[in-house]
């Protein structure tokens, strides 16, 4: 990110959209850079953010002829123009054609400066200077990428079946070896763009995630990267199916639950391996998923690894990357992690599911302030028809707060997608947990253990498949059965995003064994607990058990040192002892659950 887009926006684009479109995409995406480039970047990005709310259209009618407002109620409800029917022909560029027309005007600025202005101290950031986008040093930049330079001779090229910001993919059939004869996707990237080091190295992680988690069923095998003088050619299975975004326009907009359900479960599944794998995909939309043949019932198949980055598990990412209808609101605060790809997968959950976007505005800078501030729509049809546990699950991920979304193993345990009897895949989020649980104070523990008895069957589900996924042996887990589950669903990506590391902060567990009980009091996190309806009910009964285990005569400063947190609000921690027997009262064991991350909004909201 941080680049203009209008200098590195590829021809292609402006040629297939229409101007004003075209316009668009680098207006706002200059503005978004001027914004980052006041920003001290960790590293700076190609110009992938998405900066038009959809990806522009190809359509040429959509501009003025299509006021876009006539799609405020539900964009999707007349997603073509008059007179033209959805086409599933792969050979014409899918999906570009028909996407709902949208132009927006020059919006990211307002918006990114007033996300500076609030991030105060974030904003007067250590003068780097930016980073020189064109020409200078163009001619001493390295294009060399020590792939084989021998794509011509073993792939015949064919038509093109896509495009995007960075390239276009081609048709292609094997000419010898394993692949002889047979049909592959080739994305190609030209040279010619790549006016950075930055861009040129967004290539190689794009190819070198592709590689490393080829394997999962819903994600695009590669096979092979070649490079030329002008090219870089990303040889990969061709999904015959269209993408998914023509899918739900073909189909009226919207899915019907059964089917929602199962497009879901694939996402689901494959984006808990690659966040498993300590990859974060960061452009998760419906025009990223690929089904594999035209048939109904096609396999879905992840694809453009563009944005994608590794990370390690306490890593926060700060660019701004993605696209505006799909973007959470963390990624706009600029502090994020995995948890950015679960609220894309509920924009896109919200849309299979009634056929509107839930967070939509005319400009750019409208729909930020949308995905910052408005709560979804859930009252309007057809969400009254819609199961109450459809619903539950997109709120679950549509959390404002990431801390309380599901994550994707949750969620595929979630009561919604239960019938569709996916294998839930190892939470890499357990591993966070339990690292916080065996370094906690034995109060804390203690407070733990009792909300885990008080969990209801929903939970336990999810909890009970993770510790499966540990082997436990004989009912007791140890750090050699974190070690073996993280090592058993370890792909080549694991190397680089070096989640292993997080076993070294397990250390303390090698001199412990932990049964299903403590596992449970170590694994939930009470941030997605108090996110749930009956947190309330959770938080009494656990209160319960805590009053007949766990509780015990403190002090406000034994309480302020378990918090860590200064003299200053003893006074604000008064209530949290009983006078008349010096232990928590109910107030005081839900605030120290809680934690003090929230320590303003926590004691104001208590000195009420
Ligand atoms: N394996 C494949 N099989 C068939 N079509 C594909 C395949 N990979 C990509 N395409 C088509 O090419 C289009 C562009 O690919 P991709 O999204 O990877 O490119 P990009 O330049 O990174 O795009 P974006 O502008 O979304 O960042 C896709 O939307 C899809 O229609
Ligand atoms: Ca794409
Ligand atoms: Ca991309």
């Amino acid at each position: 990110m941080g680049h203009c887009c209008s200098k590195t926006v590829p021809d292609s684009v402006h040629k297939v959209d229409n101007p004003v479109e075209a316009n668009s995409v680098s207006v706002s995406a200059c503005s978004e850079s001027a914004a980052s480039n006041n920003h001290h970047h960790q590293r700076r990005r190609k110009p992938g953010y998405s900066v038009s709310p959809g990806t522009p259209s190809a359509n040429g009618n959509s501009n003025k002829s299509t006021p876009a407002h006539s799609f405020a109620a539900s964009p999707w409800q007349s997603p073509y123009p008059a007179g033209v029917a959805p086409s599933p022909s792969p050979a014409r560029t899918p999906g570009r054609k028909f996407k709902w027309p949208f132009p927006p005007p020059s919006p990211a600025k307002p918006i990114m400066s007033a996300l500076m202005k609030r991030q105060g101290a974030s904003a007067a950031k250590p003068k780097e200077g930016p980073i020189p986008e064109h020409g200078e040093g163009e001619r001493t930049l390295d294009k060399s990428f020590g792939y084989p330079k021998n794509f011509a001779a073993k792939y015949e090229l064919g038509k093109e079946v896509g495009r995007g910001h960075f390239g276009h993919t081609c048709w292609a059939k094997g000419k010898k070896g394993e692949l002889k004869n047979q049909p592959v996707a080739v994305k190609i990237v030209s040279k010619a763009k790549m006016t950075t080091a930055i861009s040129i190295e967004d290539v190689r992680r794009e190819v070198r995630i592709l590689k490393a988690l080829s394997g999962h069923r819903n994600l695009v095998k590669f096979h092979d990267a070649f490079e030329d003088a002008h090219n870089v050619y990303i040889v990969m299975e061709l999904c015959e199916g269209g993408e998914l975004l023509d899918r739900i326009l073909s189909r009226g907009g919207r899915y019907t639950e059964t089917d929602a359900k199962s497009i879901v479960t694939q996402i689901l599944s494959v984006v808990a391996f690659c966040h498993l794998q300590g990859v974060v995909h960061r452009d998760l939309k419906p025009e990223n998923f690929l089904f594999s043949t035209r048939d109904e019932n096609a396999t879905m198949k992840v694809i453009d690894f563009g944005l994608s980055d590794f990370i390690k598990p306490d890593q926060r990412l700060n660019d701004i990357v993605g696209s505006a209808y799909y973007v959470a609101p963390e990624v706009l605060h600029r502090s994020y992690s995995v948890e950015a790809d679960i609220w894309s997968i509920g924009v896109i959950t919200y849309i299979l599911l009634c056929g509107s976007r839930p967070f939509w505005a005319r400009t750019e800078s409208g729909i930020f302030r949308s995905v910052l501030r408005a709560d979804p729509n859930f009252d309007d049809s057809p969400w009254p028809t819609v199961s109450p546990e459809a619903k539950d699950f997109v709120r679950r991920l549509l959390n404002k707060d990431h801390r309380k979304r599901m994550t994707a193993a949750q969620a595929l345990a979630h009561p919604w997608l239960r019938d569709q009897n996916c294998a839930v895949p190892l939470d890499i989020s357990i591993y966070r947990l339990v690292k916080s649980y065996i370094r906690a104070t034995p109060l804390k523990r203690a407070a733990l253990k009792a909300v885990s008895k008080a969990l209801t069957e929903d939970e336990l589900i999810y909890l009970r498949d993770q510790f499966k996924l540990l082997e436990p042996k004989d009912g007791l887990l140890s750090l050699d059965n974190f070690r073996m589950a993280l090592m058993k669903n370890a792909s080549e990506a694991m190397r680089e995003s070096r989640v292993p590391e997080i076993l070294n902060l397990l250390e303390p567990l090698s001199y412990k064994k932990m049964d299903f009980e403590e596992f449970c009091a170590a694994a939930i996190s009470i941030y997605q607990l108090e996110a749930l309806e009956n947190w309330e009910h959770i938080a009494s009964s656990a209160f319960e058990y805590f009053e007949q285990e766990g509780n015990r005569v403190t002090s406000i400063e034994e309480i302020a040192k378990e918090m860590n947190v200064g003299p200053t609000t003893h006074s604000l921690l008064k209530d949290w002892i009983r006078p008349s027997d010096g232990k928590l009262s109910f107030l005081g064991f839900t605030k120290f659950l809680h934690g003090v991350t929230l320590r303003s909004s926590n004691t104001r909201h208590h000195h009420q």
